[in-house]
């Protein structure tokens, strides 16, 4: 015997309630079946709100009552065959009468009881079940309907009766043996001995089926909902989150208990007491198989699923008076059990200085109440400290029975958290090992769930989830190089990559999935205008666990947001070089930070584009080298410049190409003053671990000063021209000298230049072709004969690529 039981949503209308009944039809090829049913979706609350209504003397209760009515006999004319109809509406009609009645009765008193409520729900049950049970018959099903007050027996206690399971055993085996065909049971119903009706409380239709299960020794029962059976998380704020396929029965009483909403654990119990697997199913897609509870201590995975409750409140009760007192926890919880308040976390330390409980918001003021009543002479003098309160806070917890003897479980949540700037406030763990909990801040929630979900159930896959300012050249190379990679990242190195903000100078776009990179997205008038603030806040408030900012821009306002944007744990991977040449005290201060608060900061192409530069100098530095002198061709732009120069092509014209290729700063004067080289060299002395200073760098500017003066980057390109014979003229000087022109920066005992030098043939410079870089680093090491880095210093791909590659290392990081 299979018992399987419909919720309110499986037959909340005709179509659904078709698929129901294909279910049924499916079952029963196989199996004998007896059936649950709760009232229509919708029908139990109908009934409370025009009770609600009767009770405050408010007439409108019969109009919602006739739309009740006119919904069940809708039903009927829809489910029913039509020469059935006009029993099933009389019957209909008939309940109905009654309900007027009743109301009637409770709209003259202004009162509803307990036990006139339990009478008034039960007519949903008993009315969607009759039905029903008559529309299977109608389709060939032999079904017989079943009151389920004449086999559950229970207390008087209205709204929440306790069975009597000795009774009700004996009344359901003798009637299901005395009566035949498949029988539909009216879910959540129940009487007292005296034949008062009665209901089950809370999923009082899953408890009347495990009731059924467990006096006829079913096979198993099916729960059929609306979802696909107990998810690892709550789907709403973990998108990733997946059905569980198997749960011991203590594993999903922790679930539940925590929040997973598919069941309620003390409906469970009759099954679970019998040993009875229980299958939660989804009655719209019931090829799904669902999640399978029963007794089997099932160990593949370490945890089974994360849960979590919203709208919690912390009571801190503390001090001195506290401290090997005994009895004093003891009146704290006894305070807060006459209270009524339901307690879901205790965390007290071995100093016994303070008690910590997580309750539900709504009920803290009675708590805090109730606990300074009971302590109100130590709070007086003094022993203890008023009882704090702290809001907007949200329980997690961990699930599964595999954490029991297996060390790292707690380890890697707390890492998982502590990596996504994620305060916990409390945390408890029994010593069954088969959960553990946190309080956290309400508005950490989504992350926190996100990051555990991540670090427990797709460690082999991580998402990095990037938000992008600067969607130029480099900012466009780079999306492009994402989407071509996306793929083999997934597959390769079990990464995933989602950008979820753009933003240029103009405009910013976010996207909570993630934008589609196969379709570039551009943005444009219809955008929000870029607001740095409001983009910066806005990532903080996407709050996503594993968060990385890539800035390619070359901008200074962009730069100070960096402080802000660490802090909040989020990663950050640039090419712009305006932070770690400004003032020495920031780039200290950038680097610390990263460091205090667990996230990379990684600026590799800040200097010769993808080339590894940076990486080899802190390599060196750690490894304990010292660098005594950097001579470097640091700029792709300028060497680019300087050695087309030599093919006889006007100075104008060579920038203007060097801009075109992508070599240039957006504008090419900084390349030009020597700003540019000077950045990269006073960011190359700092990473040697040397206090420089901007300002203490002698720069060489190949500027014209009237083309400084320059409104725009097109008049600078105008009056440019005007200059080409000087630098033909100063490139014929070199040659006649048999040397060339490179643009170079040097460093050595604390003193840094760059300039235009004229270098001979044999110089290694003078062979740099193109957007080359070449750095020479001496060092105490590489003495005799520096070390040399050597290839391309600018352009769209090399960059791109090297911030990508640091984007990756992000990814790989926040694996670990
Ligand atoms: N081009 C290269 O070869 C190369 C090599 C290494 C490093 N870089 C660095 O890469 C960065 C980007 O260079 P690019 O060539 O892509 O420049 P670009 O001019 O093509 O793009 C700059 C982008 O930044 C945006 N932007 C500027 N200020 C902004 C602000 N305040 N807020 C939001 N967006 C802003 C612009 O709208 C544009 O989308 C620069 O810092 C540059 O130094 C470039
Ligand atoms: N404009 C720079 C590229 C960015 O570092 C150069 O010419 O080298």
């Amino acid at each position: 015997m299979k018992i399987i039981k419909f919720g309110g949503s499986s037959v909340a209308n005709s179509s659904t309630i078709q698929k129901v009944f294909d279910i049924i039809r499916d079952k029963l090829k196989s199996h004998e079946v007896a059936v649950v049913f709760s009232a229509f979706g919708g029908v139990t609350e109908n009934l409370f709100s025009i009770a609600e209504l009767a009770k405050k003397g408010d007439q409108t209760y019969r109009v919602l009552l006739q739309t009740l009515e006119e919904r069940h006999m809708n039903l009927v004319r829809e489910l029913i065959p039509v020469h059935q109809q006009s029993m099933v509406m009389t019957y209909v009609k008939v309940r109905f009468n009654e309900l007027e009645d009743l109301f009637h009765g409770i709209f003259l008193i202004k009162e509803s009881s307990p036990r006139t409520m339990d009478y008034v729900v039960s007519f949903g049950e008993r009315l969607s079940t009759f039905i029903l049970a008559e529309a299977l018959q109608g389709q060939g099903i032999k079904s017989q309907f079943v009151d389920a007050r004449e086999i559950i027996r229970t207390n008087g206690r209205f709204g929440q009766a306790k069975v009597d399971f000795e009774v009700t055993n004996a009344l359901i085996q003798k009637f299901f043996k005395e009566h035949d065909g498949m029988k539909v049971v009216t879910g959540f119903v129940a009487s007292t001995e005296k034949g008062e009706t009665t209901t089950l409380g809370r999923s009082g239709s899953d408890y009347t089926s495990a009731i059924l299960a467990a006096a006829l020794q079913a096979e198993d029962l099916e729960i059929w909902t609306d979802v696909s059976g107990v998810l690892t998380a709550d789907p709403k704020l973990v998108y990733t989150a997946f059905t569980i396929p198997q749960l011991s029965y203590n594993e999903a009483m922790e679930l539940s208990h925590f929040g997973a909403k598919v069941i309620f654990p003390a409906t469970m119990q009759p099954a679970m007491r019998r040993n009875i697997p229980i299958f939660i199913k989804n009655t719209f897609d019931p090829n799904n198989p669902g999640t399978l509870i029963n007794g089997d201590e099932n160990k593949q995975s370490l945890i089974k699923g994360i849960s979590s409750i919203s709208n919690i409140s912390m009571v801190t009760v503390e001090g001195a008076g506290l401290m090997e007192t005994i009895g004093a926890s003891s009146r704290v919880f006894k305070a807060l059990a006459e209270a009524k308040v339901n307690i879901l976390l205790i965390s007290q330390a071995s100093s016994e200085h303070s008690i910590c409980l997580a309750i539900k918001s709504d009920e803290s003021i009675g708590a805090k109440e109730a606990i300074e009543a009971e302590f109100h002479y130590e709070i007086k003098s003094g022993e203890m400290n008023e009882v704090k309160v702290q809001h907007d806070l949200a329980t997690i917890a961990v699930v599964g029975e595999n954490m029991k003897h297996n060390p790292g479980a707690s380890g890697r949540m707390f890492r998982a958290l502590g990596r996504n700037n994620i305060n916990v406030a409390a945390i408890a763990q029994g010593s069954s090992e088969l959960n553990i909990s946190a309080v956290i801040s309400h508005q950490d929630l989504q992350k926190a769930l996100n990051a555990l979900h991540e670090a427990f159930f797709l460690s082999e896959n991580k998402v990095l989830h990037v938000f992008l300012i600067g969607t130029g050249l480099i900012g466009k190379t780079l999306l492009g190089m994402i989407h071509r990679r996306q793929e083999k990242l997934h597959k390769a190195s079990e990464l995933d990559i989602q950008v979820h903000g753009l933003a240029n100078s103009r405009f910013m776009a976010f996207h909570e999935d993630g934008f589609d990179l196969a379709n570039p997205y551009e943005l444009s008038e219809t955008d929000a205008k870029m607001d740095l603030e409001k983009f910066v806040k806005q990532m903080e408030e996407m709050n996503f666990s594993n968060s990385v900012l890539v800035d390619c821009t070359a901008s200074q306002s962009v730069a100070d947001a960096y402080e802000r944007i660490l802090q909040a744990k989020v990663a950050i991977v640039t090419p712009n070089k305006k932070a770690n040449s400004s003032s020495l005290e920031i780039y200290k201060k950038l680097k610390g930070l990263a460091k205090k608060r667990g996230v990379k900061f990684l600026y590799e192409t800040n200097v010769a584009a993808g080339l590894p530069v940076i990486s080899t100098l802190q390599d060196l530095m750690l490894s304990g080298d010292n660098v005594i002198r950097i001579e470097a061709v640091l700029s792709g732009s300028m060497n680019y410049i300087f050695s087309e120069l030599e093919s006889g092509a006007p100075f104008s014209e060579v920038v203007k190409q060097a801009k075109l290729k992508g070599y240039t700063e957006p504008d090419p004067r900084d390349d030009l003053s020597g700003m540019d080289v000077a950045r990269k060299i006073l960011i190359l002395g700092r990473e040697a671990e040397q206090e420089l200073e901007f300002d203490a760098i002698e720069v060489q500017s190949m500027v014209p000063a009237d083309c400084q003066d320059a409104k725009s980057v097109d008049e600078f390109f105008e009056k440019l021209k005007g200059h080409d014979k000087e630098f033909a003229e100063l490139l014929a000087k070199a040659k006649e000298k048999g040397e060339r022109l490179r643009f170079m920066a040097t460093l050595e005992n604390g003193k840094a230049k760059v300039g235009l030098n004229s270098l001979p043939e044999s110089h290694p410079f003078s062979s740099l072709k193109g957007s080359d870089n070449m750095i020479l680093l001496t060092t105490e090491r590489y003495h005799d004969f520096p070390m040399i880095i050597r290839g391309p210093g600018a352009g769209a791909d090399v960059t791109a690529a090297g911030v990508f590659a640091d984007v990756i290392r992000i990814g790989n990081y926040t694996r670990e």
